[in-house]
């Protein structure tokens, strides 16, 4: 029976690039990610993703600017876990992000994403966030560096 978790994921955007955050510790250390992380028992999921966003980078999104863009799901062999990822964009935020224990931020050019120092899913769905596609995708891992099978499609609305 699997167990499922949810998470979520804010990426920053601007015109010319989109805010990465090097993680420093724990799961998915030392990959350029959006910022976010597991959603407290007596929160929204929009609560979570600004909470995590902030404790992450100090920067500040207000609720009406944070935009329901994707939801990924990811399981692995031989684990009953699955974990439900809420992906956000936003373009509208106040405040400089800094680097906090946890992340390290960077802008990257849309056309300078790291994507070989990001998770492997990253480069399969990247493409319809960075379009303004709501997506649902699925990813089958074997281990943290192996993908076994995936979907990714394009839905109406997130
Ligand atoms: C297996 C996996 C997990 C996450 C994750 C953990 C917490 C939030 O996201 C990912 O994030 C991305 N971009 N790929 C990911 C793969």
């Amino acid at each position: 029976m699997l167990l499922k978790k949810l998470y979520t994921l804010v990426f920053l955007r601007t015109d010319t690039a989109i805010l990465l955050g090097l993680k420093k510790r724990g799961f998915g250390c030392n990959k350029w990610n959006g910022f976010g992380g597991k959603i407290e028992p007596k929160e929204t999921v929009i609560e979570a993703a600004l909470r995590e966003l902030y404790e992450e980078c100090c920067v500040t999104v207000k609720p009406e600017n944070l935009q329901s863009i994707g939801q990924l799901e990811f399981t692995f062999e031989g684990d009953p876990m699955m974990m439900d990822v809420r992906v956000f964009s936003a373009t509208v935020f106040e405040g400089t992000p800094i680097e906090t224990e946890e992340m390290n931020p960077k802008w990257f050019p849309y056309d300078q994403i790291p994507f070989k120092d990001m998770w492997l899913d990253d480069a399969l769905w990247f493409p319809y966030m960075l379009k303004g596609q709501p997506f649902y995708g699925k990813f089958h891992y074997q281990g943290f560096d192996k993908i076994l099978h995936y979907s990714v499609e394009e839905l109406d609305s997130m």
